[in-house]
């Protein structure tokens, strides 16, 4: 509220929903108070949501280093400033003139969307002109399906992005208060995006009555799809088997809600069914819950307890009474600061953090979600109706609800449900180059090459057979196709082999990272691998947000003196320094060495992995291992691309001196041997058998093996380029606000364009296009990368690349038009 005159009613502003609902009441006509604050029957189900809520105990806890709590999160693809939305409310216009407009300015202003009714009274093009967040259209299906449907193309044509089915109303509840005041709408409050026709809307239960349709049954989902091409959400669901069903149904999202108690009068607390609810969706799609939210710290509880975010109601009309668009801001505003101050004194450091730990032992819904599964099946031992013991993901590490663990469900899920789609989605080698009898060949030479090293039978079954040095057995290969590739001399004992550099990341970052104050950089957009481990090890992490061009050492700089103004250490920094995953773009020497002079004056280190250099065109910059001087750096590597990926061999190159208290030495390779001997033992030994054998067939120059491949993947590099070039001529993309960088090698790039690139467009990609990508927001630790899309150009021939790039170009164009731009065709106008 700071900077906001007070609103009027009052000396000072409100400090709690309480006194904005207080003060509400004083300024509504009484009928109006009772249409907005009443539920249906007795009341019970209205009184259970808020008296659930102040049951919830959170623990404080202390000396957390949380640092700065960061309440934003990800629904749905888009950025949320919070896990909060506006609940969809009819008639925002009985409270204040400005309506849903007011509203929207007021949500957008603080990053939360806004869920328009079906009974909005202002219109989907008004609203959308004032909104600066996300915009959901809450559907109430009429029997007229004619309506429901232009209704919805309506909505999607103002840039609504996903659609909340409303399935408690096959008629609206008794709600005794507005049969007592014989309750009707004033002649003005009219539902403005419903026909201006003869159907008398005065009175809310009547027309609920005869409008809507009491008849749906799951079918609504598919057809809602079917018109809109939005994601569908659903709301109402109050059981984990409604739930189950809703997501076989194909909803993308579900909304636990007993309409704020105005229907069913007697149904359970919404808070009380969460958890239930939570264990049975088990993060296939985003959950939300409203009813009775009333602080910050009611948030947070229905986080704890599963929720990915709530929707407010009443509340929002309560500050719109007060004071329009100022008054609901204002309660907004209290609703973030409250979460805020409960997420500080709980040491709750971001809402992914949020889980059934928050919750005091004591909490009556702790233990709630006892739900009964079937016995395994073939299970003769157990008793015919033993229940399965079921877990509570609340009850499980945090890591497993963090989105980033998550990121390519839902592209796994589009592929497939259009599977005649043109990927460029995967960074995955091109598969042509893999000969399936080659894999035998390099085998048999590696064990040649042992025999003719003089290893005898006995010592080949061994290496072949049993279980390997943990560090590795082929660490003497990797040593001298490094030196022959890459300018790097490290010693075999400074390397250990990994299953992938995906263990090297974790057994790197669990080795270093050994103080809650220690933070790792990592540059951002930034390949998830590293971030999700940073997850599982609760590494906290600090974006460095890549420029357009490139990382900017200064911007590492700046990153490393806030978290030191904060108290924290910056331990090390994580970088993709050629062709980097997910944004294409190369790091100059000069900024190589740059970051190395940073890296010595800050005492950090640098992680660096690099597993596109071998596979692309020309003359590579020398890596950041190669012109480390002083040891800071740390190579991550991989054969994935170089050899082939389900080899899963990876390794590090760890060679800084470690020195014990009592001054004996080791390397920081021994040490990630250690942790590795309790992760995975040792790498298996077939698989870095075939890595030798391919190492030794090109004499350890992986350079040379990759000649063709390289080339192919230039190629493929230089048609997507040629494609986007032809599609969009250098004015007509200027103009539309596309554009994209040019990498010089690797499997990405990323284009810019002037819409919000996330799952809600990814769909309409592929459903009307037949060709899908990976939102760049994905990749981005914190906010960032809403208006950019990674192509992963790797994995496709060319002819693919040129008929992908025609539906892509098609989709842009669509996408434009859709945001109300102007889309100029190629040719006409270049
Ligand atoms: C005045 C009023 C109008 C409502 N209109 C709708 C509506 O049009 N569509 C809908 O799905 N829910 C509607 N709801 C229910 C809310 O979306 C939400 O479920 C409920 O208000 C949340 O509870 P809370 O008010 O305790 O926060 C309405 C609720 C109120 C109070």
């Amino acid at each position: 509220m700071t900077g906001r005159t007070a609103p009027s009613g009052g000396s000072r502003p409100p400090l709690s929903l309480e006194e904005y609902a207080e003060r509400a009441r004083t300024r509504l006509d009484p009928a109006v108070w009772d249409f907005i604050e009443g539920g249906a029957g007795e009341e019970r189900t209205l009184a259970a949501n808020g008296a659930a809520f102040d049951r919830v105990r959170l623990s404080p806890r202390v000396l957390t280093g949380a640092g700065e709590c960061d309440p934003s999160t990800t629904i749905l693809g888009r950025r949320w400033g919070a896990p909060v939305a506006v609940a969809p409310m009819a008639y925002h216009t009985l409270m204040h003139p400005d309506g849903e407009t007011a509203t929207a300015r007021a949500a957008g202003a603080a990053g939360l969307p806004v869920v328009v009714s079906t009974f909005a009274g202002r219109t989907f093009a008004e609203i959308a002109a004032a909104a600066t967040a996300p915009l959901w259209l809450q559907v109430y299906c009429f029997r007229d399906r004619d309506t429901t449907r232009r209704l919805i193309e309506h909505a999607a044509a103002a840039g609504f992005e996903a659609l909340v089915l409303t399935v408690d109303t096959p008629r609206l509840g008794r709600r005794l208060r507005d049969l007592r005041n014989d309750f009707r709408l004033p002649p003005h409050i009219v539902p403005a995006n419903l026909p201006a026709d003869q159907t008398d809307y005065s009175s809310p239960s009547e027309h609920g009555r005869t409008g809507l349709d009491p008849a749906l049954d799951w079918s609504v989902i598919a057809w809602l799809r079917s018109v809109g091409q939005l994601p569908v959400l659903v709301k109402g669901v109050m059981t984990a088997e409604d739930a189950r069903r809703a997501i076989a149904a194909g909803a993308d999202g579900i909304v636990v809600s007993n309409h704020g108690g105005r229907q069913l009068d007697g149904a359970p607390a919404t808070l009380d069914v969460l958890a239930r609810i939570a264990a049975a969706v088990d993060g296939r799609c985003p959950l939300l819950l409203d009813g009775g939210v009333r602080r910050g710290r009611d948030v947070l509880g229905a986080l704890a307890l599963g929720a990915d975010a709530v929707l407010l109601g009443r509340p929002v009309l309560h500050g719109l009474a007060v004071a329009g668009q100022d008054g609901a801001a204002g309660v907004l505003d209290l609703v973030l600061d409250e979460l805020s101050e409960a997420m500080a004194l709980t040491g709750t450091a971001t809402v992914a953090h949020a889980d059934a730990s928050l919750l005091t032992g004591e909490d009556p819904h702790r233990g709630g979600a006892h739900a009964t599964l079937p016995a395994a099946p073939g299970n003769a031992a157990a008793p015919r109706n033993a229940p399965a013991t079921e877990l509570r993901k609340q009850d499980l590490h945090r890591s497993v609800s963090d989105p980033v663990l998550d990121t390519m469900n839902f592209l796994n899920e589009i592929t497939g449900r259009f599977p005649d789609v043109v990927s460029f989605a995967p960074g995955r080698p091109y598969e042509e180059f893999f000969d399936k009898d080659e894999i035998l060949d390099h085998i048999r030479r590696y064990l040649d090459h042992l025999a003719a090293g003089g290893a005898s039978d006995h010592a080949i079954r061994t290496a072949l057979y049993q279980y390997g040095p943990t560090a590795g057995q082929i660490r003497g290969l990797i040593r001298d196709s490094l030196r022959a590739d890459e300018g790097i001399d490290a010693a075999p004992e400074a390397i250990v082999v990994t299953v992938g550099a995906q263990e090297g990341m974790l057994l790197t970052l669990r080795a270093l990272f050994a103080d809650p104050a220690d933070v790792l950089l990592v540059a951002s957009p930034c390949y998830v691998g590293i971030t999700g481990a940073a997850s599982l090890l609760q590494v906290p992490v600090h974006p460095v947000e890549e420029r357009a061009d490139g990382l900017d050492v200064a911007d590492v700089e700046a990153a490393v003196l806030a978290e030191r103004a904060r108290g924290r250490r910056p331990r090390a920094f994580y970088v993709v320094p050629d062709h980097s995953n997910p944004s294409g773009n190369t790091m100059s020497r000069r900024a190589r060495e740059e970051l190395l002079e940073l890296a010595a004056r800050h005492d950090l280190l640098i992680l660096e992995d690099s597993p596109y250099r071998l596979v692309s065109p020309g003359v590579q910059l020398p890596t950041l291992k190669a012109m480390d001087r002083a040891r800071r750096v740390i190579h991550l590597g991989s054969y994935s691309k170089s050899v082939f990926p389900s080899a899963r061999v990876g390794f590090v190159v760890a060679d800084q001196p470690v020195r014990d208290p009592s001054g004996a030495g080791t390397l920081l390779a021994d040490e990630l041997a250690k942790i590795k001997s309790m992760v995975t033992v040792n790498t298996p030994a077939l698989s870095q058998a075939a890595v030798a054998g391919a190492l030794l067939a090109c004499g350890g120059r992986l350079t040379e093996r990759n000649a063709v491949p390289a080339k192919h993947y230039g190629e493929a590099l230089r048609v997507t380029l040629e494609q986007l070039d032809r599609h969009f001529p250098e004015d007509v993309r200027d103009r539309l606000g596309i554009g994209w960088n040019r990498p010089s090698g690797g499997f990405f790039l990323t284009v810019r364009v002037p819409f919000p690139a996330d799952n809600a467009a990814l769909l309409r990609s592929a459903g009307d296009h037949a060709v899908i990508w990976t939102p760049m927001a994905y990749f981005y630790p914190g906010p960032g990368g809403e208006r950019s899309i990674r192509l992963s150009f790797s994995y496709l021939s060319p002819a693919e690349i040129e008929e992908g790039i025609g539906r892509f170009a098609a989709f842009l164009r669509a996408e434009i038009e859709r945001c109300g731009a102007t889309v100029p065709t190629p040719g006409r106008d270049t």
